[in-house]
């Protein structure tokens, strides 16, 4: 092995900064099978100095090796949590900086990462509103085989939907239909008023045939909810759940609550954020809770244990966009 991989899997920070003194390139060295990098094995033997050298010598915290796993996760499968701990803040500390100097993604990766996330079947999604989509049992799926929504997510649904409409004859919002299992059991709810936003023609087209336009209290919105923004009241509940979207949209969404948002009303949003790596997961809450607290919003978490999906789940769906044993369902709320 590559004497910095060695050095880092023996914690040994005198052998680490002479290599590096000598050679800071080395810092870019990988194993060659497994692109497992040297943050990885120092991560691995638990020396948070070693950790802390390679990050002060230019170490990215996000690395993956070919099978996606982060040094976060090396070390947490030994049980290494001070090393899991110091690099979720060094994550969340990158991530916000990048994003206050208004770099593009807070999740941005390296060329070479990014095609190892479309090698595990993540996969571009843009231009979705272009795209056919097509509805089988209990599933709604594009043209290139990616699942927007699919049945398993239902019992999430139930509890998001309790969430933002704990009585009946409440004001609720829902930003993307999908299948309309929020908004079944938000009519359940029996709302006073109950405006949905919709972009997608085919999805519209559907809600339209089920007779969601007749439904009690509905007010359908077809557009993309940048769009139909000035339409928006305030609202008791609010759900949000778009597909093809990024997290910076996400904020930008968030970034109206202040105004669409009851004083006492609860906001929710489906928290797939990075939804297929625990470290990426977390680090991306965390973000998202920062960014919420910045406008005066609480985040409360409620953890939903999850079944094991299997493969089966997904047959027919090109991308795995949830593999994670618990569900962090956000209960956000103006701070009082
Ligand atoms: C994951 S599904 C929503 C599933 C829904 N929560 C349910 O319970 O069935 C996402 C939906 O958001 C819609 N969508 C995507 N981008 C949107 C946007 N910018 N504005 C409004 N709707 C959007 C999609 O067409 C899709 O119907």
């Amino acid at each position: 092995m590559d004497p910095i991989l060695v050095a880092a899997s023996e914690g040994n920070t005198a052998q680490l900064q002479s290599i590096l003194d000598q050679d800071p390139d080395a810092i870019h060295v990988r194993h060659p099978d497994t692109s497992a990098s040297p943050l990885h094995y120092a991560a691995e033997s638990g020396s948070i100095e070693a950790v802390e050298l390679l990050l002060t010598n230019g170490h990215p915290w996000n690395e993956v090796t070919n099978d996606h796993k982060t040094a976060a996760e090396w070390a947490l499968g030994k049980g290494h949590q001070a090393v899991w701990d110091r690099l979720l803040q060094e994550g969340i500390r990158v991530e916000m900086l990048l994003a206050l100097l208004g770099k593009p993604d807070a999740m941005e990766y390296d060329d070479e990462t990014k095609q190892k996330l479309v090698d595990a079947g993540q996969v571009d999604v843009s231009d979705f509103l272009n795209k056919k989509l097509t509805y089988t049992d209990g599933l709604l799926v594009d043209e290139d085989g990616n699942g927007v929504m699919m049945n398993w997510e239902g019992p999430l649904m139930e509890r998001h939907a309790a969430v933002i409409a704990p009585t009946p004859g409440l004001s609720v919002l829902n930003v993307g239909f999908g299948l309309g299992l929020i908004d079944t059991f938000l009519q359940d709810a029996k709302p006073a008023k109950h405006t949905i936003i919709e972009a997608h023609p085919d999805v519209y087209a559907k809600m339209l045939a089920d007779g969601w336009d007749k439904k009690a209290g509905v007010k359908i919105l077809f557009g993309r909810w940048q769009d139909v923004v000035e339409e928006l009241e305030v609202y008791d509940g609010i759900f949000f759940d778009t597909f093809g979207e990024d997290y910076d949209a996400l904020k930008e969404f968030h970034e109206l609550l202040p105004n669409i948002l009851s004083e006492t009303g609860v906001y929710s949003y489906f928290n797939g954020l990075a939804g297929t790596n625990i470290f990426f997961h977390e680090v991306s809450c965390a973000i998202a809770e920062a960014d919420l607290q910045d406008m005066g919003i609480e985040t409360k978490i409620e953890k939903i244990n999850m079944r094991d999906l299997g493969d089966e789940e997904w047959d027919g769906v090109r991308r795995k966009y949830w593999s994670l044993p618990i569900y962090n369902l956000p209960v956000c709320k103006f701070a009082m």
